[in-house]
């Protein structure tokens, strides 16, 4: 190993992770000393300039965060949680369970359950413990009820047009089911959805197709990030669709359903129970630590 460099000893410590390829830059920083404006995290998200990712995971304790202090008796740290575009949104179920995998890696918490606070409420993470017979690898979130709005949406891409099912998983979601996955196109832009009055912050748009019996296979174009290789909300979302489409709505049927949701970077397995709470479990992995240069971070307008 050669000397260290000023690179290695100075600027902001972050390390990056991911869940199901859905990526994070993540940036500790317990009493929110570190200014983190909408135009560093889109440099610190840049594949090619920065670090690269789809978004960022700040670390903050919440007593420290004035968008947390109210959960500060329920959970001590807070994802503060931002978009690649540099926009804030109220929750990221990837990104909930990468936060927790980080909180474990840093000795803030052991494997087991923590709770963690986002703009979307407290959320009770459980990071399965080695032993016999358990999946290391696992990080479950217990993402609470989902709400259906009633209201008709539609989802266009070319020439293709489709109902979509409106979810809210704490953040907006558009459901549509299609043939094939690929009617969704290049998703470079983001889908036509409408009426634009249905999701007045925007939304993130899900495709979906049949895999099997309570298996689908889904891609996303996500607010603020463009299509991403994963989104936990999003295959939440897509499985209380599926569910009220299939008839197995557990708050009708009193039993629990599970299904396999297939992302591009991997798999998630999301339960709803009869009481209406959703879980999903799937990988959260650290990849990476770092110092980030200063200059992505600096103010420049
Ligand atoms: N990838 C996330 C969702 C991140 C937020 C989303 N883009 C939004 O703006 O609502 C997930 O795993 O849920």
């Amino acid at each position: 190993m050669g000397p260290v460099t000023t690179a290695q000893t100075s600027g902001v410590a972050f390390l990056k992770g991911h869940g199901t390829e859905n990526d994070f830059v993540i940036v500790p920083d317990p009493d929110n000393a570190v200014e983190l404006s909408a135009e560093a995290v889109t440099r610190l998200c840049d594949r090619r300039a920065g670090i690269g990712a789809d978004g960022v995971l700040h670390v903050v304790r919440s007593a420290a965060h004035p968008d947390a202090r109210h959960m500060a008796d329920e959970a001590e740290w807070f994802m503060d949680y931002r978009n690649s575009d540099g926009s804030v949104a109220e929750m990221c179920g990837n990104g909930v369970r990468v936060f927790a995998r980080y909180l474990q890696r840093a000795g803030h918490a052991e494997a087991g359950e923590i709770a963690v606070a986002t703009r979307g409420g407290v959320k009770n993470v459980h990071i399965a413990k080695p032993g016999p017979g358990s999946d290391e690898g696992q990080v479950t979130v217990s993402m609470g009820r989902p709400v259906l709005p009633a209201a008709s949406v539609t989802v266009t891409v070319g020439a293709r047009s489709w109902p979509a099912v409106n979810v809210d998983m704490g953040n907006p979601h558009a459901v549509a089911f299609v043939d094939d996955l690929d009617h969704a196109g290049t998703l470079y832009e983001a889908p036509a959805y409408g009426p634009a009055a249905v999701y007045p912050r925007g939304v993130n748009v899900e495709f979906v197709a049949d895999r099997g019996e309570r298996h689908v296979a889904m891609r996303v174009h996500e607010r603020g990030s463009g299509e991403t290789r994963s989104c936990g909300t999003g295959a939440c979302a897509v499985a209380v669709a599926a569910a009220r489409r299939d008839g197995a709505d557990p708050a009708v049927t009193g039993a629990p359903v599970t299904y396999t949701v297939d992302l591009p970077g991997g798999t998630l397995v999301i339960t709803e129970r009869p009481d209406g709470v959703v879980e999903m479990s799937g990988p959260a992995v650290i990849v990476a630590e770092g110092r980030i240069a200063p200059e992505l971070l600096e103010p420049r307008s």
